[in-house]
């Protein structure tokens, strides 16, 4: 038998289940006992991760009486868009899904954000459930209900905040993951250790071979780690009034980056991993770290062979990228910066242009 820790996070709507563990894809049906869960299912992925584990995951479904039809949508960033969006929708309606039909997102981050948008607005609204397959959305994009689409002037400017029934996170999916795609999503972790849990930071800096090594249980414990902090967040802030910004650490750079490179062409935590650089050098301008605790940061990405110097994009580009960031207040850029390692605060930009000016020439 697999073993399996059980998370849950808790709303004031409805509390839901993530299921973290090694060789428990198969388990989704016993996991789903019970629970209420429809039994005609869109199971929604893409070509790659489909040949990997549709056929797994479905299986198991089907034997437990579950209907699953296939809907597999393009590879990649550049795919998570309204017109693949409108494709799903489609194939849904031809279908003829109504409303005691079900979702699953099996995939990386891009699937599940789609898959979670066409749930929170398909007849408006069915049940989903994310099956992340990628070590970014194990650890941030399966939980905490942010779906959406990106526009071509912006990072998930188009969605809605609407939770999954459940997470199920096999980590031994993570074995076909491509190492790039496994560096990329070690930029949210180490995220977690920066704005809110020095242990935790201190922790990845140690066990840094262990986890490029993919040691299991180092595995195991950062995914659990990771998820037990994102839910906390999520739970006493889900549709970011105010504390639940601070996951956005890294990423008013970060996704004016993925803007403007294209999408895809800079991974999301690639571009997170260079947000963060610049977000530590501006907290360390604003007096809130020491230059140390800047350098402890950019190596422990480097550590995990992230990117932390930016492609070169003129700042004009940037600035107006950036103006465009769901956290922009009345015009005003807002960052979240780091104080120290392990706390972070929301500080509004006085004069944005000359900082990123004085950061970027650096
Ligand atoms: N909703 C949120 O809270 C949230 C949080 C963080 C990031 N995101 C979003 O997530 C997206 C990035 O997610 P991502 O990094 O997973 O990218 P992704 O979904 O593009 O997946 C990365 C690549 O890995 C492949 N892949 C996934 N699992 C695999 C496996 N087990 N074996 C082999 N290949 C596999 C995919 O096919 C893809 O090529 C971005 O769009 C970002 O905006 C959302
Ligand atoms: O869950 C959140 O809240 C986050 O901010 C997590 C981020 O890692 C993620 O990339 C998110 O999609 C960014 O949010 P956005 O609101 O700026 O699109
Ligand atoms: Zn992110």
């Amino acid at each position: 038998m697999s073993v399996m820790t059980e998370l849950q996070v808790g709303l004031d709507t409805r509390s839901y289940p993530i299921w973290i563990g090694a060789g428990i894809l198969e388990r989704l049906a016993e996991l789903l006992d019970g629970r209420d869960f429809p039994r005609r299912l869109a199971l929604v992925s893409n070509p790659v991760v489909a040949d990997l584990y549709a056929e797994r995951l479905g299986a198991g479904l089907e034997a437990a009486g579950y209907r699953v039809e296939r809907i597999i949508v393009p590879e990649g960033e550049e795919h998570k868009n309204l017109d693949t969006y409108r494709r799903i929708m489609t194939s849904l309606i031809e279908s003829g899904f109504d409303r005691r039909s079900g979702l699953i997102a099996l995939g990386g981050g891009v699937i599940g954000d789609l898959t979670g948008f066409v749930a929170a607005t398909y007849l408006r609204g069915i049940p989903f459930l994310q099956v992340p397959t990628s070590l970014l959305a194990q650890v941030d994009s399966s939980v905490g209900g942010k779906t959406g689409v990106n526009h071509p002037l912006g990072k998930n400017l188009i969605g809605a905040f609407y939770q999954p029934r459940g997470v199920l996170i096999d980590v031994d999916t993570l074995k076909t993951l491509p190492e790039r795609e496994f560096h990329a999503g070690m930029a949210e972790v180490v995220k977690y250790g920066v704005i809110r849990d020095r242990a935790f930071f201190d922790w990845l800096d140690d066990s840094w071979q262990r986890i490029l090594r993919h040691d299991r249980e180092a595995l195991v414990h950062l995914v659990e780690k990771s998820c037990q902090t994102k839910a906390n967040i999520v739970e006493s802030d889900e549709k970011e009034k105010g504390l639940r910004a601070i996951l956005n650490y890294g990423h008013t750079f970060g996704h004016a980056v993925e803007t403007l490179a294209g999408y895809g062409e800079v991974r999301h935590g690639e571009a997170v991993a260079m947000g963060m650089k610049v977000a530590a050098e501006i907290a360390h301008r604003k007096g809130c770290c020491s230059a140390d605790e800047v350098r402890a940061v950019c190596d422990l990405l480097q550590k995990f062979r992230l990117p932390v110097a930016p492609p070169e994009f003129a700042l004009d580009e940037l600035m107006a990228a950036m103006l465009r960031d769901k956290k922009v207040q009345d015009g005003r850029l807002r960052l979240v910066l780091n104080v120290g390692i392990g706390d972070c605060r929301i500080d509004e930009i006085d004069d944005p242009r000359s900082l990123f000016a004085a950061v970027l020439s650096h």
